[in-house]
């Protein structure tokens, strides 16, 4: 059977203003779940929520039945990883951000991708992994970002608007190697076409409804 990320009652309150309230739903690994909704609604705070980058205010997570505490907060984001929108970091190279996530307790001993071959696969030249963040375009740092994240064959991927930064031909790239990374996606996306090219059900905030679905 396979993995299964379960949102239940989450509530996230900033200050007075409370900004998502009673979102539910649940994915398996390998399904598809892209997150509508207006600027400001709320899509990257529920994600930096089910990563549990951010304290919640009401609700619980569950990954195959266990809350976040029961797994373990690093255990949790090696599995449940979000991607931001922008670049990582400003310092060093993708290469020595890839060691560096690899030196983490809990990703030692995890099967890992063929980061060169993600690379190639996303229309980038191996040369990027070496250079500095700072020298990279924004599409060059958001593919290069995507190609690490996937390598680290996370269980769920929390993608904030993967392919904002980029061209058509290297976003229909980008969902193609999304796509076939086996992982579950939870994709923000502005771009109406994008979950009827690539398939999948759509929630839309505020109210967390799931409101169709795409088949693929
Ligand atoms: N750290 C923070 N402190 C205060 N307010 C915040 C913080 N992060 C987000 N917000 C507010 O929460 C609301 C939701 O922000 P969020 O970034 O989740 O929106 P979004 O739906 O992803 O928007 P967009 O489509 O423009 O990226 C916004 O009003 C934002 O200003």
């Amino acid at each position: 059977m396979s993995a299964t990320l379960e949102v239940h009652d989450l509530k996230r309150v900033i200050g007075d203003r409370t900004i998502l309230t009673d979102i539910s739903f649940s994915v398996r690994a390998g399904e598809k779940l892209f997150i509508r909704g207006p600027s400001g609604v709320g899509k990257s705070l529920l994600l930096r929520a089910l990563a549990y980058l951010d304290p919640i205010q009401g609700g619980t997570l569950f990954l195959d039945g266990k809350a976040p505490e029961q797994i373990g907060v690093p255990q949790w984001r090696t599995q449940v990883t979000y991607v931001p929108q922008s670049r990582t970091q400003q310092k060093g190279t993708p290469s020595e951000l890839y060691f560096a996530a690899q030196q983490f307790k809990a990703q030692r001993g995890r099967p890992r991708g063929d980061l060169p071959a993600l690379v190639a696969e996303l229309g980038l030249e191996q040369s990027v992994l070496n250079q500095p963040w700072i020298e990279l375009s924004g599409g060059q740092a958001q593919r290069v970002t995507l190609a690490i994240c996937i390598a680290l064959k996370p269980t769920f991927l929390l993608l904030d608007e993967p392919t904002s930064a980029l061209d058509h031909d290297s976003a229909l790239a980008a969902e193609r190697v999304l796509t076939s990374s086996g992982c579950g996606l939870i994709w923000i996306t502005h771009e109406d076409a994008q979950p009827l090219r690539v398939g999948g059900r759509v929630l839309q905030l505020p109210l967390g409804t799931e409101v169709v679905t795409y088949p693929k």
